[in-house]
Parts: C-alpha cells; structure tokens; sequence
C-alpha cells in the first residue's frame, strides 16, 4: 500500500539523517562542462540522453567518493528551459522533459545499486516564474517530472536552487504529491531571497510547506552557507519547528565578496572560466563538513565546483560519525597516504595539521609581481 512504500522510503532518507550524516554528491553541469558534455550557459543536462555513460561515470566518481544520495541529473530540464539551450540541441522530440527525466532515473537508480546509495528526483527552477507565466505553468512543469519520478520509484524528491520563496513553496506543493520524504534548497544567503524574504523566513516557510529537509545549495562558499544555515536554524527553533533536518550543498569555491550579494557566484567576474585560484582544497571541504556537522546540519554535500574528491574529504571527516569510510578507501588513506611518497619531505605533509596550517599560493602573484617590476623599470 502507499502507505507502506512511504513508510519505507520514509526509512530510507529520515532514519540516515536521524542516525548521522547524509552525505550529498557535488557538482553536475559546471564538472560535466569542464569534461565537454555540458554547455556553459545553458548549462541544461541534454548530456543525460546524447552522452549517458559520462553522466553514470560522474554517478560512479560520488558513489566512490562516499555519496549516500545519487540525485537525478534533472537540473534545468523543465521544458521551458530545454528549448532554450540553444541550436545545438537536436530538436527531435527525443529531448524533453518526460524523457531525460526517464533515462535520468534509470542511471541514477543503476549507479546507486551498485553500493547504498538513495535516489533523489531532482527539480529545479522554473524560467516560467520569473517570466511571470503564473502557477499552473510552473505546476505543470514541475509535475511532468513528479509523473516521472512515481513511475520511476525513487526515493526521496530534491527542490534545489530556489531563488524566490513562493516558487519554492510551489515545488514542495508539486512534490507532496508523491507521499515520499521532501528535501529543500535555495540558492540564498544572509541577505535573502531574491524576494526580499530573509533566510529565516524562508526556512520556515519551506518547513511549514511541508519540507522534511531545508537549507541551502549553491551561490556561496562554505562559510557563508553556515553564517545563513545558522540564522535558518535558530528561525526553525524559535518557530518550535523540530521535525526539520537540515541541508547544505555549498559551492566549491572561495566567494567571500558575496556575503552580502544576493546574486551568488555566478555574479563574480571570474564565473564561468576562471574560477579556478578560487577552487576549495580538499582540507576547507573538510573543515566544512565539521563545522556543518557540529552546527547539526545532516545532510552534507556539494553544489558547483564540488569535485568527487571534495565529496571524498567530506566522508573521510565523518568517518567516525558514519562508522564506515567512502567505497574509495583502497586510494586513499586521506593525509596518511603521503607517508608512503619515495621523497622524505612528502612524510612531513602527511598530517592534517600541515595542510591546516597551508595558505595555498594561487602561483599567479610572481608573475603579476613581475609584470609591474617591468612596467615600474
Ligand atoms: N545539482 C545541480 C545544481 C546546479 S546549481 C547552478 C548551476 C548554474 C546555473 C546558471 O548559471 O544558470 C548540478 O550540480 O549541476
Ligand atoms: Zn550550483
């Protein structure tokens, strides 16, 4: 009976968050675009029905690194956004919403059994909001994938990257359809929503919309995600909202710029091609996964930027907290595996301590250094 598939797949996610960390995967259309399957600017997941191996490899790179949670690669594929990728998207009816939904799931699902991963249905934004094409159409998009996602089973459904309060309201509205658990996340900092709603409004209002699971994904790095995800969960308590678990899926990069910047990431003159001196080490994502799970956030992953290995970092943290170590354990030792370099000075970096204690170069300075010497000579 429903009732009995909810109970399970209500087993499923809430009772890993109820017993420890969740770890989340990373990121999709900005690795699959360095790795020539996505378009940058469209960033739409075509790649899901014209390259379906490089998307189950990247699957495969998180479940190895130690995602609990394989989620659809479904971003940005409500209709509305897939006819605007442009003319290199082949306009047969084979890319649609209803059929990458379809073989999206079938790759997550075969990626996520081969270890103990869930499936999360991923949806997304639709452009329809903003274009103010009012909440039916929004509904419909939303709800050719929730079709998709019954038929299909999959575990628990995932709203990422919300930029406006209503249009997230909408999205959860959309995915209690299905009776299974509702994770949550908006693409919001402390300065709010692109609605002028605060972080701790939003948070409320996404749990009283009857999300299981709230918090935030994307547009900032690490640190302010947790200045925001700590505003959202004092809200949450003094709302006397218990019952909510809470996510954050930060990006990869450094934006300290931003904290104050509701545009996120994507507003800094270096996104999309050259983010890379901004890119997090293995040891802030670690740092991160602490102070995220010391804040009781528990469901911990990644967004743009966040590569397997930072996903890896993530589950070698919480180790002791999950009791097993990532499927990818026979490659790495975390620190420790330096100790097994020919050369001596790689022994002495085989701590944690060392690479806390790095500030790491960007190796550009010299040559800026020097570009002014000449200019001053
Ligand atoms: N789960 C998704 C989230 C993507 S978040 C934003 C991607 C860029 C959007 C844009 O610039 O239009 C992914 O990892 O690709
Ligand atoms: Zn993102």
């Amino acid at each position: 009976s429903s009732s009995a598939n909810r109970q399970d797949a209500k087993r499923g996610l809430l009772e890993r968050l109820a017993n420890g960390p969740v770890i989340g995967d990373g990121s999709f259309v900005i690795t699959l675009e360095k790795r020539g399957y996505v378009e940058a600017g469209a960033w739409t997941p075509e790649a899901v029905l014209q390259y379906p191996e490089a998307v189950k490899q990247l699957h495969r790179e998180f479940l190895r690194a130690g995602s609990d949670v394989m989620q659809t690669f479904t971003f940005y594929s409500s209709d509305d956004k897939l006819c605007l990728s442009g003319d290199n998207l082949d306009k047969t009816e084979t890319i649609n919403c209803e059929n990458l939904n379809n073989v999206a799931c079938d790759l997550a699902k075969e990626v996520a059994n081969e270890g103990d991963a869930l499936v999360a249905g991923g949806i997304s934004p639709v452009p329809g909001y903003v274009e103010e094409k009012g909440k039916e159409f929004v509904m419909s998009e939303f709800n050719k994938q929730m079709k998709v996602f019954k038929e299909k089973g999959v575990d628990f459904v995932l709203a990422e990257f919300f930029a406006h309060i209503e249009e997230t309201e909408w999205a959860i509205e959309a995915m209690r359809q299905l009776d299974i658990p509702i994770a949550c996340s908006m693409r919001i900092g402390p300065a709010g929503d692109l609605s002028g709603v605060t972080p701790q409004e939003c948070a409320v209002r996404m749990a009283k919309a009857g999300a299981d699971v709230v918090g935030i994904n994307c547009n900032y790095d690490p640190f302010i995600c947790l200045d925001t995800m700590k505003m959202m969960k004092e809200a949450l308590e003094e709302a006397g909202i218990t019952s909510c678990h809470l996510m954050a899926q930060p990006v990869g990069w450094h934006t300290h710029e931003l904290r104050d910047d509701v545009r996120g990431y994507t507003a800094l003159p270096e996104f999309p091609f050259s983010m890379e001196p901004r890119l997090l080490t293995r040891t802030d994502a670690s740092k991160f996964a602490r102070e995220a799970f010391n804040l009781g956030v528990r469901y911990i992953g990644g967004c743009c930027g966040f590569e397997p290995y930072h996903i890896r970092a993530i589950a070698e943290e919480l180790a002791p907290e999950r009791g097993v170590f990532p499927p990818g354990k026979d490659k790495s030792e975390g620190y420790a595996s330096l100790k097994k370099s020919v050369f001596k000075r790689q022994w002495e970096r085989g701590s944690r301590q060392y690479w806390e204690d790095l500030i790491p170069a960007a190796g550009r300075e010299k040559v800026k250094l020097l570009a002014q010497l000449d200019e001053s000579e």
